[in-house]
């Protein structure tokens, strides 16, 4: 007997939908308790951040980059306002461990090993323990570090200790991470290499980044939207589109359009300053 041939399905075309946003914010305001006066830490501040952006904060000191990365975490309440976090308040979002985040210094239990450290988030999520290692030690690879699993924090320079901390944020793999100047207190070499990395990273997984910093090149190196604010009140003065590639190469910092867009931030930064 001969077989019918099977029917060819067309191809469904479906239309692609439209990214989800992984954080809105509107009207937001914080304002601490001063000595003196209270701080208006942040005030007003509008932002909708969609899934998969790599979102750079760029400002002066005390423009409120740590305060709105500490809200958006639960880390810090609105005083005004409202805040969605993966379409959830960040209270829920902190409960169902939605984001990861990066601090300033890197974090680590130096009584436990490098890998230990990374397994941490992963036991505390209820992982079985072979499964927590696996996914350590393939987190550490991802970041340079295989060969360092049985290190103690101590015994490792300052950009391997904050590229631990960024293995162990990505481990249980949240769609959000936040990072607060991860590479602030790094040399330019290390600082460079681990933009690399995070670069490479984002583009292979397109998870949604937070990025609070003060340097404009790594703002534009790495940035897919640059938020530009300023402080007194702490505010956003520009937002501004990356017309760069995807994927990118720190030569690309020598091209005019690195370059005219690092223009574009700075005259920002320039612009809200001379607000006050
Ligand atoms: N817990 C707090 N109590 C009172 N004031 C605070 C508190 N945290 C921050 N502030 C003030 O709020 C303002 C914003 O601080 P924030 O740390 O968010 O700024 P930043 O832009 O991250 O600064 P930096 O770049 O120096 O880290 C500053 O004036 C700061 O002094």
């Amino acid at each position: 007997m001969i077989a019918e041939p099977l029917p060819v399905s067309e191809p469904v075309s479906t239309p692609a939908a439209p990214p989800r946003d992984a954080i809105r914010v509107r009207s937001a305001s914080v304002i601490y308790p001063g000595a003196d006066a209270p701080v208006h830490a942040l005030q007003d501040v509008d932002l909708t951040i969609r899934q998969g952006e790599f979102i750079s904060l760029i400002g002066p000191s005390g423009c409120g980059k740590t305060t709105l990365l500490r809200v958006i975490a639960d880390l810090e309440p609105l005083s005004s306002g409202e805040m969605w976090v993966n379409d959830m308040s960040p209270q829920d979002a902190r409960m169902a461990r939605s984001y990861g985040y990066v601090f300033q210094a890197p974090a680590l239990f130096p009584w436990r090993t490098v890998l230990a450290n990374v397994m941490l988030p992963l036991q505390i999520q209820g992982r079985l323990p072979a499964q927590c290692e696996e996914i350590a030690r393939e987190q550490l690879a991802r970041v340079g570090l295989a060969g360092f699993e049985k290190k103690y924090p101590w015994q490792l320079s300052g950009g391997m200790q904050q590229r631990v901390s960024i293995a162990r944020a990505l481990g249980f793999e949240p769609r959000l991470l936040m990072m607060d100047e991860p590479f602030g207190a790094l040399d330019e070499i290390t600082r460079d290499s681990l933009n690399v990395q995070l670069q490479d990273l984002w583009r292979r997984e397109q998870r949604t980044v937070v990025f609070v910093t003060h340097s404009i090149a790594e703002a534009v190196y790495l940035s897919t939207r640059i938020v530009v604010m300023s402080p007194r009140p702490g505010r956003i003065v520009k937002i501004i589109d990356s017309p760069l590639p995807a994927e990118r190469t720190l030569a690309l910092r020598d091209s005019p359009e690195f370059t005219a867009l690092a223009h574009e931030v700075r005259e920002a930064l320039a612009d809200g300053h001379h607000d006050h």
